[in-house]
């Protein structure tokens, strides 16, 4: 790879105190190619959400660095160009949007922030795009569905034409008939604005979708790097790895519907 456009270089995260300190996150490192998109997969509680909210800089207390186009990011406060370049959606769409703020509100906030002209055309543009019509920005979170709240986040993502999405799971809280949709959305705007995505999720179906490039993990610890295509042909080394691709029901389902990209 020539050029990496987000990358984690030995990152290390551990909680509590003394007796109680954790080490969850264990000299976790990757590269991520402009337009790839790289899964990071592992059982619960292996640290794929710790090392997501790092690389985002929602938790700065870290070891390591994150690097965005090749500059270490500031860990207590990312400027403001990688906080319009890197946008991050997270696993509950109810969690994560404001109750009492109606759509419009959700869309034209960061656009404010980050001084966007033409808010009005921009919001409808990018309700379009995630598949709600723009009469939707008058609707309150709890007007929308499940499914539309999820799309709602992904519009409040794009909506700063960033480069790279940081996806937390952004399926798995959703009723299994619209997880199909929302990946495949996610899928199609990837490939439309040639987005860099880093995907933690614990289901192989999800990642083998979406991804060209994942990270196992375990303990903490990335512990194999394979392409989906050597996911595919049953190319992983580490016994781990295979015990895991195994045991997923799902992602055999996802190869035999040949839909795993
Ligand atoms: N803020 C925190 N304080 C203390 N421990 C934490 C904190 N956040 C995460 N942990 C612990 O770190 C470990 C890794 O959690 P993390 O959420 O990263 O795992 P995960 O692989 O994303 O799992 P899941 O898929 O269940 O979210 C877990 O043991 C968790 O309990």
């Amino acid at each position: 790879m020539t050029r990496a456009l987000i990358e984690a270089v030995g990152l290390n995260v551990s909680f509590g105190e003394e007796e109680d300190r954790h080490h969850v996150v264990k000299d976790v490192s990757f590269r991520i190619a402009p337009g790839e998109c790289y899964g990071l997969i592992g059982e619960s509680g292996c640290g794929k959400s710790t090392v997501l909210r790092a690389v985002a800089g929602l938790n700065a207390d870290y070891d390591g660095a994150v690097l965005l186009d090749g500059r270490e990011q500031p860990k207590a406060r990312r400027g403001a160009d990688f906080l319009r370049r890197v946008q991050m959606v997270f696993q509950d769409p109810y969690a994560s949007l404001h109750p009492r703020k109606m759509v419009e509100k959700v869309l034209s906030e960061p656009l404010q922030i980050h001084g966007f002209d033409r808010k009005r055309q921009r919001i409808d543009e990018v309700l379009v795009q995630v598949g709600l019509d723009p009469a939707f920005r008058f609707r309150y979170p709890h007007e929308l569905s499940g499914g539309q709240r999820q799309r709602v986040a992904i519009a409040r993502a794009l909506i700063m034409e960033p480069e790279v999405l940081l996806l937390d799971e952004p399926t798995s809280a959703l009723d299994v008939s619209v997880q199909a949709e929302i990946l495949n959305l996610l899928t199609q705007v990837q490939r439309d604005r040639g987005l860099t995505y880093l995907l933690v999720s614990h289901d192989m179906a999800v990642i083998a979708h979406v991804c060209q490039r994942i990270g196992m993990m375990q303990h903490g610890r990335i512990i194999e790097e394979l392409t989906s295509d050597a996911v595919r042909s049953g190319q992983a080394q580490e016994p781990y790895t295979r015990e895991f691709l195994n045991a997923s029901a799902a992602f055999a389902a996802a190869l035999e519907g040949g839909d795993a990209a």
